[in-house]
């Protein structure tokens, strides 16, 4: 079921996904802004701050904001662009909607493909389209779209599509910044950026050499794994939880905590509240993206939450990156 609704305490418009399993999630037209995800248990699985700032120019805290047409400070334009503190609209003229099924996870493990063909995974698509004031700053004529699709199952699924409808190329750097809700980020790894080159944005982008055997929290973070596998778990031992994050078009990966200092000088942030949160960002930011008139770029990102005593209480990580 798809429905757009107004949002009670902020007055603004959302659209609310359920799938027949029972998870949900719901997406502001505010940024094409995916703001909530939750399992078949009501579960939250995205962190959302509890000082979130719902009204422009301040982009929502926490979800997956869009950056687009720059990813942070990676150019002239305000940080992470201007996509996510824009007013989007639901696209008149979506492509083709998803396969009825494409299975989900079922929580061992195995793909569920129950041929409840008749069952539509609930999704929805948004579009953005440049206007007079992003002419001014950006000028360049494009759309991103994005589709979100509630898979059956409750895996969570974000297309982004951006196509060049002006008479020249453009060249633009993207994320989709998930900040993905955790029960205490000191509990928490990450597999599959071992051994990786990043880019230290703590250390003016330094390029270093991930050494350890996995990524784990004790201090600020901020990130930019260049061309990574297509696959990443982030596992939260406490909450016997493993995120699986399987993205294409999007080669590199932004991990970021703020950490103490830099949570309480956020006025959009909880003092205490980066220990429950960690952003994982699928992203195209060390090659840019350059597209010639007429030419269509799309990135996706799927994100799924199976517990972790799908491994009989062992955690295998092989498993994970490669099953
Ligand atoms: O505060 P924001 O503009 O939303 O940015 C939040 C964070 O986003 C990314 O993860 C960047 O790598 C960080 O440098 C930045 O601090």
């Amino acid at each position: 079921m798809v429905e757009l609704v107004k949002d009670g305490s902020t007055g603004m418009e959302k659209v609310v996904l359920r799938e027949p399993g029972g998870a949900t999630a719901q997406v502001h037209l505010y940024g094409g802004h995916v703001t909530s995800w939750k399992n078949e248990k009501g579960e939250e699985l995205l962190f959302l701050s509890s000082k979130a700032i719902f009204k422009p120019p301040k982009a929502i805290r926490g979800g997956i904001p869009i950056c687009f047409p720059q990813f942070g400070t990676f150019g002239s334009l305000e940080q992470h662009g201007f996509a996510r503190n824009r007013f989007w609209v639901i696209d008149p003229n979506p492509p083709p909607p998803p396969p009825a099924l494409t299975g989900g996870n079922n929580g061992n493990g195995t793909s569920s493909n129950n041929n409840s063909s008749s069952k539509q995974q609930p999704f929805v698509d948004l579009i953005l389209k440049h206007g007079e004031d992003e002419h001014k700053i950006w000028p360049h004529s494009f759309e991103l779209c994005l589709r979100v699709v509630l898979g059956l199952g409750g895996d969570l699924t974000l297309i982004t599509r951006v196509r060049n409808t002006d008479s020249k190329n453009f060249t633009f750097t993207f994320a989709l910044h998930t900040y993905l809700s955790v029960s205490d980020v000191s509990e928490v790894r990450i597999e599959g950026l071992e051994t990786l080159d990043y880019l230290d944005n703590l250390k003016d982008r330094e390029r270093f050499t991930e050494q350890g055997n996995a990524i784990t929290f004790d201090a600020e973070v901020d990130r930019i794994y260049v061309g990574t596998p297509t696959k990443i778990a982030i596992i939260d031992h406490e909450k016997k939880r493993t995120f699986v994050l399987k993205k294409e078009g999007l080669p590199d990966a932004v991990v970021w905590n703020p950490w103490e200092k830099k949570a309480r000088a956020m006025v959009d942030f909880g003092d205490e509240e980066y220990k429950h949160m960690l952003c994982v960002e699928a992203a195209a930011v060390e090659k840019p993206i350059t597209l010639k008139p007429g030419e269509e770029w799309r990135g996706r990102q799927e994100l799924s939450a199976v517990p972790s005593s799908y491994f009989s209480g062992q955690l295998d990580p092989i498993k994970v990156l490669q099953g």
